[in-house]
């Protein structure tokens, strides 16, 4: 375990960075691209951990996936094609790759394991499982529902109508995914939205896929058209130099390229409800999806009451909210955050650990935290931090080591590759002084 101390910033964060691929975009354009004929073609793909499990696994079955310069080149072997992987797929720490994919290989007729690190083989498997056995795939899995698991796919699979239980787009993709080589119309009701890249883009692959409210079906047996795929940055990343530079005094900071689909982008309107200064430049769409630069100034935050209904828009970002909220002048309450508990790692038990490791007031709630915040003062940092094998948290404690006194230790900063591996140099490349 590589540990790291970040110290606090030794002045303003000046400068411009690219903020790199979104992960959840470029595990479907692997995906789609696997399952097209021919020659896909993707522009700003994630290299992450994550992203290249996915990969890995498409090329596991039949896919042939290169890297030449810039550009990463898929040739796929059209739905219905996936062949039997010769071994187990590792998914690393990605639950992304593994709810996706179980949906893919759910209705083809290939047996797979997949397997994962220890805290995605900790991580509830059963709400992929629960509609994927509906279809007529069968199941053997961990106590639990978790990882290890095999998945013995059936094909022809059966259509069905599902309403999620969860807001979930990992649950929604999988059963969209399996409904692509489904014979008939596969229905998935979401009463609460959750990210869309799923259905634009197999909507730009040449599927068949509408929305009628909150139901979104797909015709199955589809044939996918190779692309040429633009991935715009991930907001998810570029919510950690937001953060950073809100909370560091004198600091003005450019973050280029972030991905502003309205099912991302809640982080950012909740952060400017709280006062933050940040201006969107140069919006465009890029992929099918809306961009713009960021502009990002120091502010003084005032707290925040976030609806529960924000939540899926900015289900990832709350770790390094929570950062912002513990610089912001009074208690700020965030509810409705059931879902963290079951992400890389708790993130609100460790989220609250963490932050009173660095000496911010927190009280853990059963489906959220509340913060005391400082009024914008340094908290006085110091302690290790564990990260769990969780990149939002390492990267979270790492923007909070920024006004930090004694700065912060993490104990492992590893689990940074999975999602943003060029994080620290981002970072750094901020500091002016
Ligand atoms: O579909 C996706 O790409 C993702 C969906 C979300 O998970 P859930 O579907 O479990 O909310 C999110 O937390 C994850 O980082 C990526
Ligand atoms: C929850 C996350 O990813 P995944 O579910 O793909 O592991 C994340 O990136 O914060």
């Amino acid at each position: 375990m590589p540990s790291r101390t970040v110290q606090p910033a030794n002045g303003p964060l000046r400068g411009h960075i690219h903020v790199p691929g979104d992960k959840s975009i470029s595990h479907r354009a692997l995906m789609l691209g696997a399952m097209a004929v021919g020659e896909t073609v993707i522009e700003g793909l994630l290299e992450g951990e994550d992203v290249l499990a996915t990969a890995a696994a498409m090329r596991a079955m039949g896919a042939t996936i290169e890297r030449r310069g810039a550009t990463w080149h898929v040739w796929g072997v059209g739905v219905g094609g996936l062949l039997q992987p010769a071994t187990a797929l590792d998914m690393g720490n990605s639950g992304t790759s593994t709810r996706l994919l179980m949906g893919l290989v759910a209705s083809h007729p290939i047996t797979a394991t997949f397997v994962g690190d220890t805290s995605l083989s900790q991580r509830p498997m059963g709400r992929v499982i629960e509609p994927l056995s509906l279809m007529g795939t069968d199941f053997t899995a961990s106590p639990s529902g978790r990882l290890p698991l095999m998945v013995r796919g059936l094909c022809p699979a059966v259509p069905i109508e599902y309403r999620l239980p969860v807001a979930s787009a990992q649950v929604k993709s999988a059963v969209l995914l399996a409904g692509l080589n489904t014979p008939g119309i596969t229905r998935v009701i979401e009463p609460v939205a959750t990210r869309d890249h799923s259905e634009r883009m197999l909507a730009g692959f040449g599927a068949e896929v509408w929305r009628e409210g909150d139901v979104i079906s797909i015709r199955g047996e589809a044939e996918l058209k190779p692309q040429r795929i633009t991935v715009p940055g991930d907001p998810s990343s570029a919510a950690f130099a937001t953060v950073a530079a809100l909370i560091v005094p004198g600091s003005e900071v450019t973050i280029a390229n972030v991905g502003m689909n309205p099912t991302r982008a809640g982080l950012y309107d909740v952060l400017r409800s709280m006062g933050a200064s940040i201006a969107f430049g140069q919006q465009r769409s890029v992929g099918g999806e809306p961009v713009a630069d960021l502009v990002v100034s120091a502010s003084t935050l005032t707290a925040v009451k976030t609806d529960p209904t924000i939540v899926a828009s900015m289900v990832d970002e709350f770790p390094v909210l929570f950062v912002a909220a513990a610089f912001a002048r009074g208690r700020s309450v965030f509810r409705g955050l059931e879902e963290l508990r079951v992400k890389e790692s708790d993130r609100i038990a460790v989220m609250a650990a963490a932050l009173r490791a660095i000496g911010a007031r927190v009280e853990e709630l059963p489906d959220g935290l509340a913060i005391e915040g400082t009024g914008g003062e340094p908290l006085p940092g110091g302690g290790t931090i564990a990260t769990h094998l969780d990149h939002r948290i390492a990267m979270s404690l790492a923007v909070a080591a920024l006004n930090c006194r004694a700065g912060v230790a993490l104990d492992d900063d590893a689990p940074v590759a999975t999602s943003y591996p060029r994080f620290f140099a981002d970072i750094g490349a901020l500091h002016t002084a």
